[in-house]
C-alpha cells in the first residue's frame, strides 16, 4: 500500500498529438495512466473532431432551446419507449432531486427492435425524434455522433495501451448505440446556487466525452477529489473534458475510477454536450469482471497503485439483481423517466422504482 494518494487539484490536459510521434507517445501514455488511475478525469486537446463540426453544433443551441414549446413537444422523450427526444427542466431525478436542466438526448440513429422475443431491454434502441422548425439540427446532430464515435474509439486504443492491454482490447464491450446529451441549464436568480445535475458518477457509457459549450467565463461542472473537495472542471477552448463511466470501473477492478461529478447553475446560462460512447447491452456481471480480472490483478500489487477503494467498487451494476448491463440501463432509464417507465414498460415499472439497490 503506497501512502496517501495525491489528491488531484486540477483535471490534467492530455495532447493527443503526441501519438502521432513515436518518440512522443511514451509521454503521452504515463500522462493517460495517471490520469486513468488516479483523477478518472481529463480533458483531450488535438482531438481531431473538425472544429466546423463542433461549432455548428455550437452555434445552433440558442435557437433549439428558444424554439417553441409546440416544436419542442414534437419530440418530447415522454412519447419515446426509446428515451430519446426532449424533456423539461426539473423531469429529470438525480440523487433523488430534481435537476435544473432541459435536455434533448439523441442517439446512434437504429431501428426499433421488432422481435418480440428480443430481451425488454433492447426497447432501448430506436430512432431519434427531432425537433419541428429546425431542419438543420439533425444532420448537425449526426454528424457530431459520428466524429465523437470515431474519436471514442480512436482514444480507447491508447487507453489500452497506457494500460499495457492490447490495442483493441475495448472494443469489444462496446454498443451499436452511443448517446448524446443537449443541456440547457438555465441561469438561477443572482447570488443563488441550484442543482444543475446531483452528484453522480456516469453510469449510461464506457466512457463519457463532454463539449462544454459556453464561453469560459460560464463555470459549473466540479469534479470530487479523494480529499472530499470540489474541484472545479473550467471550459479550455479546443478540448474535450473525457470521464469513466462506471462500467469501465467494473471492467477494470475499480483501478480506474468512475469519477463523482455535478453542474452547479449559476446566474449564467450555461450549455454542455455529453457523449456516452455505448457499452454492449448483453453484457454480464461475470464477463464484465472475469475478462480482465487477472490483469487488473497485478496493478493492485503495483505499490503505487494498491489502495482499499480501488478493490471496493461501487456499483449498481454489481450490486444489482439485474445481470446485464442493458437491464440496468433500462432501469436507470425508468428511474429517471418515470412516465416513460410507467408506459412502455409496465411489467417491470414497480420493480425498478421500488428496489434501491
Ligand atoms: O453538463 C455537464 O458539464 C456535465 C453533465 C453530466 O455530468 C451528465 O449529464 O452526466
Ligand atoms: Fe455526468
Amino acid at each position: 500500500m503506497s501512502g496517501p494518494k495525491s489528491s488531484f487539484q486540477e483535471i490534467p490536459v492530455i495532447d493527443l498529438a503526441l501519438a502521432d510521434d513515436p518518440a512522443s507517445l511514451p509521454t503521452l501514455l504515463g500522462a493517460l495512466r495517471i490520469a486513468l488511475t488516479e483523477v478518472g478525469f481529463l480533458y483531450v486537446s488535438n482531438h481531431e473532431v473538425p472544429q466546423q463540426v463542433i461549432h455548428s453544433l455550437v452555434d445552433i443551441l440558442p435557437r433549439l432551446f428558444a424554439l417553441p414549446d409546440s416544436a419542442k413537444k414534437a419530440a418530447a422523450l415522454e412519447n419515446s419507449k426509446h428515451f430519446l427526444g426532449y424533456s423539461g427542466a426539473g423531469t429529470e431525478i438525480t440523487n433523488g432531486q430534481a435537476d435544473i436542466r432541459e435536455q434533448i438526448e439523441f442517439a446512434t440513429e437504429l431501428a426499433a427492435i421488432s422481435n418480440p422475443d428480443a430481451p425488454l431491454y433492447e426497447g432501448l434502441r430506436g430512432p431519434n425524434q427531432w425537433p419541428t422548425g429546425l431542419p438543420e439540427l439533425q444532420p448537425i446532430v449526426e454528424n457530431y455522433i459520428l466524429e465523437l464515435t470515431l474519436l471514442a474509439e480512436r482514444f480507447l486504443v491508447l487507453v489500452a495501451q497506457a494500460l499495457d492491454l492490447p490495442n483493441h482490447t475495448f472494443e469489444s464491450f462496446l454498443s451499436d448505440q452511443h448517446r448524446l446529451k443537449i443541456l440547457h441549464y438555465p441561469a438561477v436568480s443572482p447570488g443563488s446556487v441550484g442543482q444543475g445535475v446531483g452528484p453522480h458518477k456516469d453510469s449510461s457509457g464506457w466512457w463519457t466525452f463532454l463539449l462544454q459549450a459556453s464561453p469560459p467565463n460560464v463555470k459549473g461542472l466540479q469534479v470530487l477529489n479523494k480529499a472530499g473537495d470540489w474541484i472545479d472542471v473550467p471550459v479550455i477552448p479546443g478540448t474535450l473534458v473525457v470521464n469513466i463511466g462506471q462500467a469501465f470501473e467494473v471492467v477494470t477492478h475499480g483501478v480506474c475510477k468512475a469519477t463523482i461529478h455535478r453542474v452547479l447553475s449559476s446566474d449564467y446560462e450555461r450549455f454542455s454536450i455529453p457523449f456516452f460512447q455505448g457499452v454492449r447491452r448483453d453484457l454480464t456481471k461475470s464477463e464484465a469482471l472475469g475478462s480482465l480480472g487477472d490483469h487488473f490483478s497485478t496493478f493492485r500489487h503495483d505499490a503505487g497503485l494498491e489502495s482499499e477503494e480501488s478493490m471496493a467498487i461501487d456499483s449498481p451494476f454489481l450490486r444489482g439483481k439485474y445481470d446485464t448491463w442493458g437491464e440496468c440501463q433500462l432501469r436507470i432509464k425508468v428511474r429517471a423517466h418515470r412516465i416513460n417507465g410507467q408506459k412502455f414498460y409496465p411489467t417491470v415499472y414497480k420493480r425498478y422504482i421500488e428496489d434501491d439497490a
